[in-house]
């Protein structure tokens, strides 16, 4: 699992490293380690590091120091290195070293021929907004250079991941110490493009993290338990209040996401029409059919979790079907049309003590928490914070979709998904996933875990089936492929 901290706790543990070893370790390691990732890329670009030709963008505070002390290695190693120094100073040993080893200064017009950019404007001590002479040096690096950002790609928060006019598109970010949370939440993820960690020892000293990162190998022991004597009812039963006569299709995507993730039995409970369609494609599915006034739905039987809202219209019908589901002392995955509900009507998450999992996109959630026009761009902007804000505002787990979906719980904690693409933009796979999910808290799990895990599980099962080159898929491609998503269970060797 990977683990970010935010700048302020990073800061204590470099102090608290710095204060039991001799001055400017901590800065060669960083650099040492930086200048193995140029010479790689290097290496990789041009065929090798003598010769090559390598600028350095250079701020006044140590992230700059980490760029020439980087820069001054591969000088060393016979590249023919340019700093371009932005800002009123500079770091004065890195400046020594880069000139011993034969290095040069000199200004932005120096960049036009370069075949990799070191980025040193600023790190973790930079201000919001790029200053005038960063941006113009910027412009004058070649289209082609590889640009690899020291620490994080300057003009990115490295607290948020929010991007305040223009920034630094690196094709590799060398981040020293910690991830830091804007590292993996886009705009700035997506501007740090591959990411490189440095440890460089601030691990004892850094406190447990509230934001990770999930990786394959923390998968398998975060799945539900397949006891060998597991029956139906103990692997999970969960309920699916979903689709309506427009939106049939969401209720059979939903069932079959619950049902391809692996689970006991699923419950469909709806509307004449959306009930046919289930029963068509599920057989394995137990279907029960509403009256038009859609009471009673806890007559359909016992389950362990629900999920309700795919496919749902925020009428009063959907409004009577959410409310009844979310009265129960069970867990429930409330999404789409459910999320309408619930924006209208925030009263029916009063007194509700069981885990909620809401699953909205940027406009969903610019929705339930009421916000103003242009709400929807404020939360693409600033993900991290609407999610947290959410979770705490509904005492609930919030997904919040998009190109890095995150899932923060009602006590701080956040998960990024890393397995995110964009062929999953299409029709129907949110549906997908809150089967995914719901099946998943049927199956015994935290909603934090159930949320985070089954976004992982959605995001590579739309990996598999769409390949390296982002082949196209639609939502019921999900279906096939989420048995494969799925690791063996720790367990499974019992069988
Ligand atoms: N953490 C660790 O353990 C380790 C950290 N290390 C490294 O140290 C880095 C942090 O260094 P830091 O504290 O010197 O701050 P840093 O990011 O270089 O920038 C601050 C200076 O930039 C300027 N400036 C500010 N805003 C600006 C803007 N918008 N646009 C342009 N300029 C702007 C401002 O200077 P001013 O010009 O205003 O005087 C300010 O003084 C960290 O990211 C990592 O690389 C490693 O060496 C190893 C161990
Ligand atoms: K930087």
């Amino acid at each position: 699992m990977r683990h970010a901290h935010p700048v302020a706790v990073v800061r204590a543990a470099e102090a608290a490293v710095m204060a039991r070893l001799p001055a400017g370790t901590l800065m060669q390691r960083a650099a040492a380690a930086l200048a193995a990732v140029a010479g790689r890329l290097l290496r990789r670009r041009v065929g090798r590091v003598y010769g090559a030709r390598v600028g350095i963008l250079v701020g006044s505070g140590d992230n700059g120091g980490d760029a020439l002390f980087a820069g001054a290695r591969l000088a060393r190693a016979g590249a023919r290195v340019v700093a371009v120094p932005l800002g009123a100073r500079v770091h004065a040993g890195g400046r020594d070293a880069l000139t011993d080893a034969g290095g040069s200064f000199g200004s932005a017009a120096d960049l036009a021929d370069v075949d990799l950019v070191l980025d040193g404007i600023v790190g973790i001590g930079g201000r919001p907004g790029l200053r005038p002479e960063a941006v113009a040096a910027l412009r004058r690096v070649p289209a082609d250079a590889t640009v690899v950002a020291v620490d994080v790609p300057s003009g990115v928060d490295p607290d948020t991941g929010e991007v305040c006019g223009t920034a630094v598109r690196a094709d590799v970010t060398v981040t020293f110490g910690a991830f830091k949370p804007g590292l993996l939440i886009d705009p700035g993820a997506e501007h740090a493009g591959r990411i490189e960690y440095v440890d460089i020892g601030l691990g004892p000293f850094l406190p447990t993290p509230w934001l990770t990162v999930l990786d394959d190998e923390d998968l398998p022991a975060r799945l539900p338990r397949l006891a060998r004597t597991a029956d139906k009812y103990q692997r999970g039963v969960l309920g699916v209040v979903a689709g309506s006569p427009r939106y049939t299709g969401a209720a059979v995507l939903t069932v079959g996401g619950a049902l391809r993730t692996g689970i006991g039995m699923v419950r469909f409970v709806g509307a004449a029409e959306p009930a046919d369609r289930v029963r068509a494609r599920w057989p394995e599915a137990v279907v029960t059919v509403l009256p038009d006034d859609a009471r009673d739905v806890a007559a359909a039987g016992r389950v362990q979790a629900w999920v309700v809202g795919p496919g749902l219209e925020p009428d009063d019908v959907g409004h009577a079907l959410v409310a009844q589901v979310l009265a129960m002392p069970v867990p429930v995955v409330v999404d789409a049309g459910g999320l309408a509900v619930l924006a209208a009507d925030r009263s029916l998450l009063d007194g509700r003590r069981a885990p909620t999992v809401l699953t909205p996109h940027a406009g969903e959630l610019a929705r339930l928490l009421r916000m103003p026009p242009g709400g929807r761009r404020d939360i693409e902007e600033h993900r991290l914070a609407f999610a947290r804000r959410a979770a705490d505002e509904f005492g609930a787990t919030v997904l919040l979709k998009g190109t890095t979906t995150c899932v923060a719980s009602p006590s701080g904690l956040v998960r990024v998904n890393p397995t995110g693409t964009p062929v999953l933009a299409t029709a129907g796979s949110g549906d997908v996933l809150s089967g995914v999910i719901g099946a998943l808290l049927a199956g015994g799990l935290s909603a934090f875990d159930a949320a985070s895990v089954g976004a992982y599980l959605h995001g590579l099962a739309a990996q598999l089936v769409s390949g390296p080159a982002g082949r196209p898929i639609s939502a019921t491609d999900l279906w096939a492929a989420l048995p494969d998503a799925i690791p063996g269970r720790p367990d499974s060797r019992e069988w």
